[in-house]
């Protein structure tokens, strides 16, 4: 069996896909899971996914992303076909919380093991890339990226290049309460909404964007000093503009509200929008308050977890 994390985007949505900075971190105990088994000869693959409701071969829907990138990494890799690979996911779908990205991580790391087959993280995120494109039209990259890598990431698209991709510093342990909203939205919705307002107002846009940025370079900077206190408003202020952006929602805004009045130190949207998660910072001691104020107003499950301080590994 293989995993791989979910993940939560700490700043910078929307606008990485302009080319700006962001910081995404792994949630290593939230994970999709991908199990390998032996079928009859001649059968080929077959995906089962009960906790999304379905089987299906994937010589029969190649097109679907899943069957893509089994298909690709099968011939690439040369792994044997007449398999069954079983996923599992505890992460909440359409959420903002990268379990496309974690599911097609389990598999490709499931398949190379089974085919005793070693490749860099880089790889791997790669080729999860190709599958992410085939959900969300035009990713960044970063959802691949920090679930490949595990690790909290500063992502940064550039001209010509491949991304930037840095470690992020985490100088001191990071307590967030995650608060889903319930409303599922795919990511390639709020994303594309938000391409249709860049092209039509490009300097408004680029502005925001820019604004974003510079939450993004402060909050790297904050996080490495260990200043806690000093994100939250930072967090606060990347709400604010995803508001402005057009990516937020009644139930969004809701729940930040409620974790703000419960005493979190900063609060906003994770992801792409609409729907899906918001992330509140805390101190450790007020998490469980937190979690309860956002189930009144609203969450339908809430995820209270810590971001482990790093050692600075550049
Ligand atoms: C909204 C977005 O910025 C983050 C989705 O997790 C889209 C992307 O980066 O591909």
């Amino acid at each position: 069996m293989a995993t791989a994390p979910a993940k939560l985007i700490l700043c910078g949505e929307h606008a990485v896909v302009y080319g700006r900075p962001a910081i995404a971190l792994p949630l290593t105990d939230l994970r999709a899971t991908a199990t390998v088994t032996p079928a009859p000869a001649g059968s080929g693959p077959l995906i089962r996914a009960p906790d999304l409701g379905g089987q299906w071969r994937v010589t029969e829907c190649p097109n679907e992303p899943l069957s893509a990138l089994v298909l690709k990494i099968v011939e690439q890799f040369h792994i044997p076909t007449d398999i069954e690979i079983t996923i599992h996911s505890a992460i909440p779908i359409a959420s903002g919380m990268g379990s496309g990205a974690a599911i097609a991580t389990a598999i490709v790391r499931e398949l190379l093991a089974v085919g005793g087959q070693t490749v860099p993280t880089a790889t791997i995120a790669e080729l999860v890339y190709e599958s992410e494109r085939g959900y969300h039209g035009t990713p960044s990259g970063i959802d691949n990226t920090v679930v490949a890598f595990e690790q909290p990431i500063w992502f940064q698209r550039r001209p010509s290049l491949p991304p930037l991709i840095e470690p992020v510093t985490i100088g001191t342990p990071l307590t967030l309460v995650i608060g889903d909203s319930g409303v599922r939205s795919p990511t390639r919705l709020p994303v594309g909404a938000v391409r249709e307002r860049w092209q039509a107002e490009p300097e408004r846009y680029e502005a925001l964007f820019d604004h974003v940025g510079e939450i993004v370079t402060a909050a790297r900077t904050v996080l490495a000093q260990g200043d806690v206190a000093a994100l939250g408003p930072l967090l606060d202020a990347n709400h604010a503009l995803l508001c402005e952006i057009g990516v937020s929602s009644a139930e969004l805004n809701r729940l930040t509200d409620a974790a703000r009045a419960a005493g979190a130190l900063g609060a906003k949207l994770a992801g792409a929008g609409w729907g899906g998660v918001m992330v509140a910072l805390t101190t450790p001691d007020q998490a469980t308050t937190i979690a309860a104020a956002l189930r009144t107003a609203g969450a339908v499950q809430t995820f209270i977890t810590t971001i482990a301080a790093t050692v600075d590994a550049a």
